[in-house]
């Protein structure tokens, strides 16, 4: 079997200072192999968010490993921690606040690919290659971020993130803030690129429903706890704990619905 790309070995993560110190992320084991894509799924608290900024370097984890391409990432000094977060992508999770209002949409994706030469002329065919891998026109390059709705706005943040060529992804709750038809669309699109461009990505979500419409395999996370993690469809089909049937019966139109129904 292919190396994992990531892998993550009974990483804890404490939060907080003194008395209000929190134990977060207990022991979470998660790997991803080249070109697959893992579903992180939990309710809110669980601890999603924390692991991410853990793989990022943007929380500081207490104890376990995190092996990136083989490297230990904890430790790092700040310009290979600079690489690292190059590597991996975040696509965040709210489409009208990560984008900067003061900056048309190819300026923001000039300054992914290339911080220190951001110059629009320079990137242009760059530009146009991503905006139209998320079905944008390349006059969106033009335009600033209100000017879209937030379905488009995400696609933005799909073209900036993928514009840096990432070996990881990390989406976490990117259709969160969308309507069900918006929410549909991106997942299209995103089972899309997977296929064209082999992408390998974590996909963060609280909503069974949603994880399994892009991912391979799912890792359910309790209170900080993996309590169950495997393939998507055997995960769903004969949930080995109760609390992820309780996330499968709390799916909108139940257990068996489709995003592609919609
Ligand atoms: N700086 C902090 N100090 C103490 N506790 C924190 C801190 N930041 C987050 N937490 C707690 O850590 C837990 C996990 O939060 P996290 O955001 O990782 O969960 P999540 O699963 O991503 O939820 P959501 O989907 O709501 O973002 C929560 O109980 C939260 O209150």
């Amino acid at each position: 079997m292919t190396e994992p790309l990531l892998d993550v070995r009974g990483l804890d993560v404490h939060l907080g200072h003194g008395a209000g110190q929190a134990h977060i992320l207990k022991g979470v084991d998660l790997s991803v192999r080249p070109g697959t894509t893992v579903g992180l799924v939990g309710e809110s608290g669980s601890g999603k968010s924390t692991l991410a900024k853990a793989l990022v370097g943007q929380v500081r984890p207490t104890g376990g490993s995190i092996l990136f391409a083989g490297r230990e990432t904890s430790g790092l000094r700040a310009r290979d921690l600079w690489q690292l977060r190059r590597r991996i992508q975040m696509v965040p999770q709210d489409p009208y606040s990560s984008l900067d209002p003061r900056r048309t949409i190819g300026e923001a994706i000039a300054e992914a690919i290339d911080p220190r030469r951001s110059s629009i002329r320079r990137h242009r065919t760059t530009i146009r290659h991503w905006l139209a891998q998320v079905s944008l026109d390349a006059d969106a390059a033009e335009r600033y971020p209100h000017e879209f709705s937030g379905g488009q706005r995400q696609r933005i943040a799909i073209a900036r993130a993928l514009a840096v060529e990432p070996d990881l992804v990390i989406a976490d709750e990117i259709t969160s803030a969308l309507d069900l038809t918006t929410q549909a669309e991106i997942l299209n699109l995103l089972s899309r690129l997977r296929k064209d461009l082999g992408l390998t990505m974590l996909f963060i979500s609280h909503n069974l429903a949603v994880v399994r419409h892009v991912s391979d395999e799912v890792v359910v996370l309790y209170h900080g706890d993996v309590v169950e993690s495997g393939p998507v469809d055997t995960v769903f089909e004969t949930p080995g704990h109760g609390y992820t049937q309780k996330l499968l019966d709390s799916v909108p139109g139940g257990p068996g619905f489709r995003l592609e129904a919609v």
